[in-house]
């Protein structure tokens, strides 16, 4: 049994983003807009990824699930992508859809994702995800909420309609306080979702579409 996360190329292409993405804190202080896009914008040479362990929790529910469609909603460098789009791959089935509000981050993730040789199992559609993501096709079997963590209940609403049965939705950073009205929305039982939080970094909250 072979993974593509241990192919040399994927596993220096991720060493260097992680190493990148380490100096996140050094960069310099900077004026954030209030506007998703002057956000994106403004931080265009941060990274804010998943860590590794939450790369390799998207890698093994994705190998367990085999969804037809994977959707990431806040792509960056492609970090997590590249997880997504590494188990898509060694599934031998499915497809990734990630998007990204930074013109500058959605030409560089293309660019890891083909030296990592997965591009064509991945579409990052440009521009705001309210947007962008309307158009993708279900079931949705993995979903991947780690954009601007006030519109994780957005994004959730607008790919409800189109999430499979069994699906498996993941959000990121769930101790940020941005965090709570989406909390509160998949840990309602009513609103038919059963999760748990798991213990990765920032923390993780799995929550299944039942
Ligand atoms: C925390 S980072 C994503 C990190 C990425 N998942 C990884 O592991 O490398 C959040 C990203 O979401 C993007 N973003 C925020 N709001 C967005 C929106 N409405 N549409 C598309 N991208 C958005 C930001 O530009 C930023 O690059």
């Amino acid at each position: 049994m072979t993974t593509t996360l241990h192919d040399p190329t994927v596993r220096t292409l991720l060493d260097e983003l992680f190493t990148e993405a380490a100096r996140d804190d050094q960069r310099p202080e900077r004026h954030l807009p209030d506007d998703s896009q002057g956000r994106a914008d403004a931080l265009a040479d941060v990274y804010m990824p998943i860590s590794e362990a939450g790369g390799r929790l998207l890698y093994a529910l994705v190998r367990a699930i085999r969804p037809a469609h994977v959707v990431e909603f806040g792509t960056s460098y492609g970090i997590s992508t590249l997880y997504l789009a590494a188990a898509v791959k060694d599934n031998g089935v499915g497809h990734v859809y990630g998007s990204e509000l930074s013109a500058t981050k959605v030409t560089a993730a293309r660019t890891s994702l083909a030296m990592a040789g997965l591009a064509d199992r991945v579409t990052i559609l440009e521009g705001d995800a309210r947007e962008t993501l309307a158009a993708v096709p279900g079931p949705i079997g993995l979903l991947l909420l780690d954009g601007w963590k006030e519109l994780s209940l957005p994004v959730l609403h607008l790919l409800e309609p189109r999430l499979a049965s069994g699906a498996l939705v993941v959000a990121d950073d769930i101790t940020m306080p941005s965090m709570r009205d989406y909390l509160d929305h998949v840990r309602d039982p009513a609103n038919g979702y059963l999760g748990v939080e798991f213990p990765v970094e920032d923390g993780m909250e799995i929550s299944c579409r039942v």
